[in-house]
């Protein structure tokens, strides 16, 4: 699985005689190009198909409300803390529907031209290649940018006309307008607690989609889902999430976020090859999360309680 999510995530082909080069950037006249309505998603996006149906335990109505604006392509907005479930959840509707995923992790260095595309020198010559959110403009995919809030909004801003009315994609640069495939749609993940004033999505950026709240699921759903992907059993599963829940409520008292249904996965995976539940849960739960010693006492202590 974690090979497969790698494949799909961007990676552009930029080989050793090509690089990138703004050189064309002076304004161009526009040309719209279209795809054809109804068209099937290009087998250029063949390498972006989720193969094999992700495991996720729904948590809620989740399914059927991304399904429902998936069919009138509303851009969505998974909201919630890190490792709880958006990416695999992203992963399974995509899987559902059909449909190839784009995944882009986002950071603060991240440019417009990394999401839209730019003229490559090589060889042959000046050459354009499209960034992710063309690709999957042009072809058909589902474009997800995780951690949007972590680029800069000089660049969040290009995805504005993708996602309103206007469906479009204007590539200055190459002095063409491209018209959305019909599949396309825009995901975007957002971790509420990570967000300042100086670092936010902008109003105009939020209201263009529709948001589906995410959490850590409920005890018996996580130790489900945990005992499900690291190989433990349900009562050592049982016994990681209580110790998750004891951290979640130490949040704002001295963690800055709990411990996640990922770290719980880790934890079980190590106890699963045959570490011992005290050391995995070291490694795994309290070092990870906290450098304070008293901190880390205290955490040591919830899982001498389990353990
Ligand atoms: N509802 C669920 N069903 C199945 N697996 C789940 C579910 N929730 C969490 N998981 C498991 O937890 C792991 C972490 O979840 P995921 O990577 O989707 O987190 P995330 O919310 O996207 O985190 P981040 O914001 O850091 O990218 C997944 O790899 C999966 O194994």
């Amino acid at each position: 699985m974690r090979d497969e999510n790698l494949m799909r995530t961007y990676m552009p082909r930029r080989d050793a005689a090509s690089r990138s080069t703004t050189s064309t950037s002076e304004t161009q006249p526009m040309s719209r190009s279209a795809a054809e309505t109804g068209a099937p998603t290009s087998g250029l996006l063949d390498s972006y198909r989720v193969a094999r149906e992700p495991y996720y335990r729904a948590v809620g109505d989740e399914v059927a409300l991304y399904e429902a604006a998936y069919s009138v392509r509303m851009p969505i907005m998974l909201k919630g803390p890190t490792g709880c479930g958006k990416t695999r959840f992203v992963e399974y509707m995509a899987w559902k529907l059909g449909k190839p995923l784009i995944t882009v992790a986002c950071n603060e260095d991240m440019t417009a031209s990394d999401l839209v595309g730019r003229f490559l020198l090589d060889a042959s010559g000046t050459r354009w290649q499209d960034g992710p959110l063309a690709l999957a403009a042009r072809h058909g995919a589902i474009c997800y940018l995780d951690e949007v809030v972590e680029a800069r909004q000089d660049t969040t801003v290009v995805i504005h006309p993708l996602t309103d009315a206007r469906r479009i994609l204007p590539l200055e640069k190459k002095g063409e307008i491209i018209e959305a495939h019909p599949d396309f749609q825009v995901v975007i993940s957002y971790n509420p607690g990570y967000q300042s004033l100086m670092k936010d999505l902008k109003q105009s950026t939020k209201q263009r989609f529709g948001a589906l709240d995410f959490n850590y699921p409920e005890h018996e759903t996580e130790a489900e889902i945990v005992a499900h992907e690291s190989g433990v059993g349900v009562d050592v599963a049982k016994n990681l999430v209580h110790i998750a829940e004891r951290a979640r409520n130490l949040k704002g008292h001295g963690l800055d976020e709990g411990i996640s249904t990922r770290m719980l996965i880790y934890a079980g995976s190590l106890i699963a090859k045959g570490v011992a539940p005290l050391a995995a849960c070291r490694v795994a739960l309290v070092r990870p999360i906290t450098d304070d010693p008293d901190m880390r006492d205290a955490l040591d202590s919830a899982v001498t309680t389990y353990f």
